[in-house]
């Protein structure tokens, strides 16, 4: 184990970042996230102003969601964590970062968060185990647990040993931070659903590796949680519910990063308050950097980068991965994933650079993107990440003396679309069928509401491949 080193200095609270001074703003309804309770708009009148968007006009902003509640920043505030034009609010898909004023794009990055290493909790990647800030001491038997878990695989085990650990040191700022983290019934992570939720994903390999998940987590907690556990153990997880609920914040919540701290260069395994709200997007404004010179993460917003106030500010979680992966880790899915996969079985093949130029998609596979200034106005809304998936996902014929033949990309196109059809036509429920049970029960549980929702995806991505393949045919007279 590594001790941290004190902080070379604090940083100082700059221009527009959140301070605390009498409240000057109108009441507001915010949120305050306590585990496992429901969440309240409290109408009373914060007793601070929380940082300058506080008192911006509430219309721009997203209306479907509610402030943060004060003690929120105030408990960051005073470890030395800042936002510079940005607020938390409580929104469809839990808490997110969102623009309180517009930023004209800049050459450089711009930073908008910064959290000292102090607050977070670190694991490193490799053995030998070291933790940043190093809270637990020498003897304790929670670091025996931890050095009993498999180096390879177990790395969400340790953090979540690590978190629980966290909660119960005295003064520790987890305490408080941890009120305002998802409670189970909050968390949209599948290794909190009930069995029949995983049906619902209707897709059974995708269910047991989930239920396998589940299993080794309560494996984990039999081992170590037994009757002749010591107290200090015991304490940590009384049931095998609460250890799973740490699993999963691990699971949903840590980032991988390189970090440099001292002469040390790690990468390790992180919680880092604050920026664990950002929400993920595949075209995201933000991303995540370590400053070594005193040990922070930024958030930073892109170079170029057009910010209106409102907006909210994303980082992407994961490049190149299915919805599948992201349903394992974080519990959602997207209909627009570029990087979901069909997997077609006939020998029908299109046309690559003919596909491509048709929805106007530039770049090599890996890089694909939508060339808009090519583009009318209609098709520029079609072309989504569904469409620079179906680029990558069809099977391509390429070949530069060969030109193609209409009527043999048609017919190729025909038989794409037949397979998409006969796709659609194996889940158990339509597209309308799971719209209306997604209405239907406001108060469903959100780990089914997740699961619907992730084959309701796969359906509306084969629809587009379909509609997409359409407008192939249509336009490959040339
Ligand atoms: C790192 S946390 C982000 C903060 C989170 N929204 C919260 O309320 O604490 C990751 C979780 O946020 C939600 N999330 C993040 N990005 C999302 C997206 N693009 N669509 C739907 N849910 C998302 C999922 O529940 C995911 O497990």
């Amino acid at each position: 184990m590594v001790s941290s080193l004190a902080l070379p200095f604090s940083p100082k609270p700059r221009e527009n970042a959140l301070l605390l001074q009498p409240c000057k703003a109108p009441p507001l309804p915010c949120s305050k996230r306590r585990l496992s309770l429901p969440v309240r708009a409290s109408t009373s009148t914060p007793p601070f102003r929380i940082f300058e968007p506080l008192q911006a006009e509430e219309s721009s902003l997203p209306s479907d969601t509610v402030l943060a509640d004060p003690d929120f920043y105030r408990i960051g505030y005073a470890r030395s964590m800042r936002v510079y034009g940005v607020e938390f609010r409580e929104g469809p898909d839990g808490f997110g970062v969102y623009a309180s004023r517009d930023v004209e794009p800049r050459r450089r990055a711009r930073m908008i968060m910064e959290i000292p290493l102090e607050m977070m909790l670190t694991i490193s990647q490799k053995l030998p185990w070291m933790f940043f800030p190093d809270i637990i001491p020498i003897g304790h038997p929670i670091f025996d647990i931890i050095s009993s878990t498999n180096p390879e695989t177990d790395w969400d085990l340790r953090l979540a040993c690590l978190l629980l650990y966290a909660f119960d040191v005295e003064g520790n700022f987890w305490q408080l931070y941890g009120d305002f983290l998802p409670g189970a019934d909050e968390c949209t992570s599948l290794l909190l659903a009930q069995k029949e939720d995983l049906l619902e994903l209707q897709d059974s390999e995708l269910a047991s590796k989930i239920d396998e998940q589940h299993c080794r987590g309560l494996e984990f907690w039999e081992k170590n949680w037994h009757s002749a556990a010591p107290l200090k153990i015991k304490r940590l997880a009384h049931d095998p519910e609460r250890f799973i609920w740490a699993l999963s914040m691990a699971q949903s919540r840590s980032i991988q990063m390189k970090i440099r701290v001292g002469a040390l260069v790690q990468d390790a395994h992180m919680l880092v308050p604050y920026a664990d709200m950002l929400n993920h997007s595949f075209q995201p404004n933000c991303f995540l950097h370590w400053r070594f010179k005193d040990r922070m993460l930024e958030v930073m917003i892109n170079a170029g980068q057009r910010i209106s106030k409102g907006d909210e500010m994303t980082i992407n979680y994961m490049s190149g991965k299915k919805n599948n992966m992201f349903m394992e880790r974080y519990g959602f899915s997207s209909p627009t994933n570029p990087w979901d996969v069909i997997n077609f079985s006939g020998n029908s093949k299109i046309h690559l650079d003919s596909f491509l130029s048709v929805f106007n998609i530039s770049g090599l596979p890996e890089e694909f993107y939508h060339n808009c200034h090519l583009t009318n106005e209609q098709d520029a809304s079609f072309v989504d990440g569904a469409v620079i998936a179906a680029a990558r996902t069809l099977p391509i014929w390429t070949d530069v003396d060969m030109p193609m033949v209409p009527s043999i990309e048609r017919k190729a196109a025909r038989e794409l679309q037949e397979e998409c059809y006969q796709m659609l036509s194996e889940f158990q429920t339509t597209s309308d069928q799971d719209l209306q049970l997604l209405e239907s029960d406001p108060e469903e549980s959100r780990t089914r509401e997740a699961a619907i929702k992730y084959r309701l995806h796969r359906k509306l991505f084969l629809g587009k491949v379909i509609q997409a393949l359409e407008i192939y045919q249509d336009r490959i007279l040339f």
